[in-house]
């Protein structure tokens, strides 16, 4: 593993002299090719200063992977030489088996004075695509319609605003009240006639990461403040998004019907302006160019004058996009679905040039021929321009919500780059299990120097080194934004002792490898907003627990549950009796003398195999703690005796180191409540 702080480069690597007094900043292992580039950069100068003549030949392959030993053949060196190098490279606990990837190789190689092939180049999976798009032409740039997201808290009446814009109930749709992903619709507005692309973002915490999205393709963002309750959690929340995404923003005051006395009306506005003014939204009240319009979406009350301020403020911002025949197609997923009889479906919004049916298009590791484009009222449509939301249909898997959306000549092209990402998954997959094997053998054999070292309390040691027990998942969901915010809601789940482990979350009813990979790894499969599933799933032969909700802090409490089932269990001892020893007596039984404990029950009741502690003096010194062995009442064998009466006890382990005056603290166990 390498040290994540201080001097990278150490005096015993003769090369590297030359950045000892610098201080490389190490960030964490899962970045190897950061790490690498890091060197590499920071290194570039004395690599240009060797001279191809100082270079030996690189006379074998360099493979994605070896283990230590095996590079120590390859460069004819002995093994622990070149542990040594590397743990001066700034690797620590490394072994014989420990796993190198190429990209360390690469640098060992370096350092060894060997001439490389040309090194891994610098694409990624953020930047794998940017070659297919088009520079932008200024020249070509034209008016596009804004993009707005309406945010704000839960029941603020989000919603209610969109369904009185497109005049269509969606409320009543909606499963728990809650809207459960973005829809994205564009509307003309009745008074000034310009079209604005709304994008509904739904307003549960749950749902923070698509909000994030929509705060990020968004021009424009309508806080919805409800003026009875002001600014609430996600209220503030969305203040945070909004200021971080640079957008502008517009509030809107809602449910002002429900205040009808207008002097007690204008007070609740003035108070969610100050509330505004003291979280930093330049109002225009303080001279500020945010506008705030009361509105009511029931009653449509200065409905017309919020989309007039949409309208102008957009035409302030002069939004505009490239649009021309030339101009590559670029968009966003900013929703997905599988549809019965349609097949694969993703709502793109377009950031710029034209979508047509013919048109082919990338979409991290799926692509489509576009078949068809069908607008927000389901009416088929020839083409879709700049800041339209269109359901394309055609896809060959379906794409992610939230991903970018490229177009690109040919099918050819399109499967071209997605193998070279997929490249790049699975070196990244790779990566990290080899990290990962390369940590389970340290671990391993850490535990196995601590066995030697082992005594008493080796069990606690080792609870600690595994860390917390994780209670897995499999998530499936109707469309895959839910699928994500499902799976970025329980995630965080659970403290040091239990944690929730989501496996995989992807769209669709449970597929037969779903239910493998379930058993595989002892998973509960949770099924969100899927309808009802066939009996082969819900009865599965594995018997793999499948639960399913449409509700989603249904499903949220339901993982809680589960997860403080599984903490551990913490006890604490409840007194239910105390007894005193008021004298004691030796009894011969055949040849052997056993001592009683002749004794007085001061309140509740002493059983047969009790749980008790004999305490001594004022301060109450527990000398034994264990169980009685026998409770008698005169000569007789008793099941318990209750208060005021007297009996003769002995204690387990044979235990006789009792004497009057010791008081007898008789208790159970009892199992505290444990809450995440
Ligand atoms: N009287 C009145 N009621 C409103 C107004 N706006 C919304 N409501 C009501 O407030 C409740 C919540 O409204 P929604 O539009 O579903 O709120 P939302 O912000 O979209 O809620 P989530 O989707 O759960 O985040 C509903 O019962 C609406 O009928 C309004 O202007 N006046």
């Amino acid at each position: 593993m390498l040290r994540r702080h201080g001097l990278f480069w150490l005096k015993t690597c003769p090369r590297l002299n030359v950045l000892l007094n610098q201080s490389i900043p190490i960030p964490h292992l899962l970045h190897s090719r950061d790490i690498c580039q890091q060197r590499w950069y920071a290194k570039g100068k004395r690599r240009n200063q060797i001279s191809k003549k100082e270079l030996k030949p690189l006379n074998f392959s360099i493979p994605n992977y070896i283990s230590v030993n095996k590079l120590a053949n390859l460069l004819n060196c002995r093994v622990e030489r070149l542990i040594k190098d590397l743990t001066a490279l700034g690797f620590e606990n490394i072994t014989t088996t420990y796993i190198l990837s190429k990209e360390y190789v690469e640098l060992i190689l370096q350092e060894y004075n060997f001439a490389l092939p040309n090194l891994s180049t610098s694409t990624n999976l953020d930047n794998v695509y940017d070659e297919l798009k088009s520079p932008v032409n200024p020249k070509l740039l034209t008016k596009r319609a804004p993009v707005v997201t309406i945010m704000g808290h839960v029941d603020h009446g989000k919603t209610t605003i969109i369904d009185y814009l497109r005049k269509s109930s969606v409320v009543a749709q909606e499963h728990g009240g809650i809207t459960q992903h973005i829809g994205a619709f564009q509307i003309t507005a009745p008074k000034s006639g310009k079209k604005i692309t709304f994008l509904d973002t739904p307003g549960h915490a749950a749902f923070l990461k698509m909000r994030e999205r929509g705060a990020n393709i968004t021009d424009i963002i309508v806080l919805v403040v409800s003026v009875e309750d002001s600014l609430m959690p996600q209220t503030l929340e969305a203040i945070k998004h909004a200021k971080n995404s640079g957008n502008e923003m517009i509030i809107a005051i809602t449910k002002i019907d429900r205040i009808p006395q207008p002097k007690e009306r204008e007070k609740k506005i003035e108070k969610v302006i100050n509330d505004l003014i003291v979280q930093g939204i330049p109002v225009e009240k303080i001279g500020g160019d945010v506008q705030v319009i009361p509105i009511s979406a029931k009653t449509g009350e200065n409905m017309d004058l919020l989309e007039e301020s949409i309208v102008l403020l957009s035409e302030v911002m002069d939004i505009r996009a490239e649009n021309s025949p030339k101009t590559i197609a670029e968009g966003w997923i900013i929703e997905s679905q599988v549809k019965k009889q349609v097949g694969n479906v993703a709502t793109v919004l377009v950031k710029k040039g034209t979508l047509q049916k013919g048109k082919i298009l990338i979409c991290g590791n799926t692509f489509c021929k576009i078949k068809n484009l069908i607008d927000d009222k389901g009416i088929p449509i020839l083409k879709a321009t700049p800041s339209y939301a269109t359901e394309v249909l055609g896809w060959k898997d379906v794409p992610h919500v939230g991903d970018e959306v490229i177009q690109v000549k040919s099918e050819a092209i399109a499967k071209k780059f997605i193998s070279k990402r997929q490249d790049l998954i699975e070196v990244q997959k790779n990566s990290s299990i080899v990290e990962k094997l390369n940590e389970e053998r340290a671990l391993a054999k850490e535990q196995h120097l601590n066995k030697e070292l082992e005594h008493e309390n080796t069990v606690q040691e080792h609870e600690q080194n595994t860390g917390p027990k994780l209670i897995n998942y499999i998530i499936k969901c109707d469309v895959s934004g839910s699928a994500e915010a499902v799976s970025e809601s329980i995630s965080s789940l659970g403290n040091d002792e239990v944690r929730c482990n989501v496996i995989s979350s992807s769209v669709g009813i449970p597929t037969e490898s779903d239910l493998k990979m379930a058993q595989i790894t002892e998973s509960t499969i949770l099924c969100f907003n899927l309808g009802n599933l066939p009996s082969e799933v819900i009865n599965n032969r594995a018997g793999i627990k499948i639960k399913q909700y449409n509700v989603i802090y249904k499903l949220i409490e339901d993982v809680t549950e589960t997860l403080t089932e599984n903490l551990k269990p913490i006890f604490e001892k409840k007194i239910v009796s105390t007894v005193d020893v008021r004298e004691t007596f030796d009894f011969r039984l055949k040849k052997k003398i056993i001592r009683i404990a002749g004794c007085k029950v001061n309140n509740g009741v002493i059983k047969k195999n009790s749980l008790v502690q004999v305490v001594r003096g004022p301060n109450e010194d527990v000398i034994f703690d264990g169980k009685i062995s026998t409770l008698k009442h005169n000569k007789d064998d008793v099941a318990e005796v209750s208060k005021g009466h007297e009996c003769g006890i002995t204690f387990e382990s044979g235990f006789e180191g009792f004497k009057p005056g010791d008081k007898i603290l008789v208790y159970e166990n009892v199992r505290v409540p444990r809450y995440l």
